[in-house]
């Protein structure tokens, strides 16, 4: 790779994942890698600078430990919290526990220092920080100054500029650092001096040579969903080996309204990219017939989805590798899985199941990535805005927005109230002209099937029920219930229940997350 990159090494921090953003949103690339990486791999990453995260540990007494050397091969290093402290345990200094812990809000007071030279145009002194620590660095290594400081932390800063070695105690990378992103542009840009070349546009072309590189003249298969992440991979493949690539989109029968020709119009005809569409509607429908349990209709979805699959992609001839939209927080959060025993509240289903059976390699451009790259890219590739500015759409698709069991009537019913629903989304927008579809994060409609009684045209109704649903989120693991104007929700009230003729009322989701889900099921 012909970048400048800066290394990320983790000890454990809820928040590194945001290091490596920022490092990315300055148009610098890089990794994030566990804090034990060997010296030589660290070498042979040839990074520019380094950056050493927090985490939940105590340096002293702890064995959690990156190889000192790292400190002797000539490159800046950022300690961020137990990173610093980490750097003054290894470089002579002392950490001990403090008798006040920090969490939250701090002010720092700040001397001249070449790590925040600079930043603070006319609002010298002092830094709005976000501290999350109990330990403190209670003897300076040698040679370092201290060039802030808070009430209860005496050294919130420590530098030592000759040999480009900084420490702090408060994290930047939170937003609730106010100048915490020019503090790390600061040390990526001007004292790593690492070029920031790193845009999409730019990264095609690396891409494509690489892709190319593994395939050689070997056939490629990927399962296309018309989500973001398969549809940007299905682009950045074709792109690479063309004809070489076939995408196998299965319906079944849980889509959009005109999902199926949506995808088809936009990769087979613009594209030119093979696509086999699989109609397998009637199988998933006579599989999930009778069944209402949540967890046993996803994972009845889940099965019958591979086993389409694997019947199709064995068709293909001479196919030596699949094809994934894996991304780079999948790939951190898999890691950090392995040790983490949280509750399993819903199984996701994803083609990342697939049997080894498959016998194929995996191909997986994207999983260097971060979604807003992802997006990026898309665009770059020539994607339009629009699909590729999509709300994410689960696998099990309307499989889990109808409860209970799944019958062909209620997915028509509900397409199309979920396309009204997303159509006066895309339509309306806020005093700043951005559409609420752009300000929510995700949002569809929901069958009820329970049927309530309504008048029309002086009539008896006797229908369903439809819910609306629509969050604000940035990570979709907490979010809030988006707050609708009365007049759109109207709106949409009004289209449904006069459009699609078997709804006659329509209510609204205001269950944040948790401790609702944002799914029903
Ligand atoms: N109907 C489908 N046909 C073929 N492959 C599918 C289908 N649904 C899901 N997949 C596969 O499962 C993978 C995971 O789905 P997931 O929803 O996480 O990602 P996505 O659909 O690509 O993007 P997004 O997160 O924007 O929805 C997809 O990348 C795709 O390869
Ligand atoms: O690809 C997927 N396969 C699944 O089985 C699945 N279940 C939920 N989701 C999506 O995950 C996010 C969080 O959803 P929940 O709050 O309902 O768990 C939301 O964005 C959901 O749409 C899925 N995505
Ligand atoms: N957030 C951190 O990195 C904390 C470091 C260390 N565990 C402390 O409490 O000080
Ligand atoms: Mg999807």
């Amino acid at each position: 790779m012909t970048q400048d990159k800066i290394l990320i090494l983790d000890f454990g921090s809820q928040v590194t994942q945001l290091i490596a953003r920022r490092v990315r949103e300055a148009h610098v690339y890089c990794e994030l890698h566990p804090y034990d990486m060997p010296l030589e791999a660290i070498k042979a990453f040839n990074p520019k600078g380094i950056i050493l995260s927090g985490g939940p540990n105590s340096v002293y007494g702890s064995e959690y430990h990156a190889d000192p050397a790292l400190f002797e091969l000539g490159v800046p290093v950022l300690g961020i919290c137990y990173g610093m402290q980490f750097m003054a345990h290894h470089l002579g200094g002392a950490v001990e526990a403090g008798n006040q812990r920090e969490f939250g809000y701090a002010r720092v007071q700040t001397a001249d220092s070449d790590l925040t030279r600079g930043l603070f145009d006319g609002e010298a002194g002092g830094l709005d920080v976000w501290m999350s620590h109990g330990d403190k660095v209670s003897k300076l290594p040698e040679g370092f100054a201290i060039t802030g400081k808070t009430d209860s932390c005496p050294v919130a800063i420590m530098e030592r500029a000759d040999k480009r070695w900084y420490g702090i105690q408060f994290h930047p990378e939170v937003t609730h650092t106010k100048q915490g992103r020019a503090l790390l542009n600061r040390f990526v840009l001007d004292i790593c001096a690492a070029q920031p070349s790193w845009t999409m546009p730019n990264y095609i072309d690396e891409a494509v040579a690489k892709i190319r590189e593994q395939v050689g003249g070997e056939q490629v298969v990927l399962g296309l969903s018309g989500g973001v992440d398969s549809s940007v991979a299905a682009a950045l493949i074709h792109r690479a080996i063309g004809d070489q690539l076939t995408c196998v989109f299965v319906d079944h029968g849980l889509l959009r309204l005109n999902e199926g020709k949506k995808v088809m119009e936009m990769f087979a005809r613009n594209l030119g990219v093979n696509v086999v569409h699989i109609d397998a509607a009637d199988d998933f429908m006579s599989k999930l017939a009778g069944v209402s349990d949540p967890e046993q209709k996803r994972k009845i979805i889940g099965a019958e989805f591979v086993a389409v699959f694997q019947r199709e992609a064995a068709k293909l001839h001479n196919a030596k590798w699949l094809a994934q939209g894996t991304i780079y927080p999948d790939v951190i959060e898999s890691a950090g899985a392995k040790t983490n025993k949280a509750h399993a509240i819903k199984s996701h289903h994803n083609v990342g199941g697939l049997p080894e059976t498959l016998n194929l390699k995996l191909l997986e451009p994207l999983r260097d990535l971060f979604k807003d790259e992802v997006r990026e890219l898309g665009v770059a590739l020539g994607l339009p805005r629009e699909m590729v500015y999509r709300h994410p759409f689960p696998g099990p698709g309307l499989g889990v927005r109808i409860l209970g069991e799944v019958k062909r009537e209620y997915a028509d019913l509900l397409r199309r109230a979920d396309d009204i629903f997303i159509e006066e989304l895309r339509r309306s927008t806020d005093d700043n002209g951005t559409s609420w579809y752009d300000l929510t994060s995700q949002a569809f409609a929901v069958f009820l099937p329970v049927k309530s009684v309504g008048v029309m045209g002086d009539g008896r109704t006797y229908d369903y029920v439809v819910a609306l649903r629509a969050v604000v989120t940035s990570d979709f693991m907490t979010a809030h219930w988006a707050e609708l104007p009365y007049a759109l929700l109207g709106r949409v009230s009004n289209r449904i229940i006069n459009e699609v003729r078997g709804i006659n009322r329509v209510v609204y989701d205001v269950s944040g997350k948790p401790p609702a889900t944002i799914e029903w099921e």
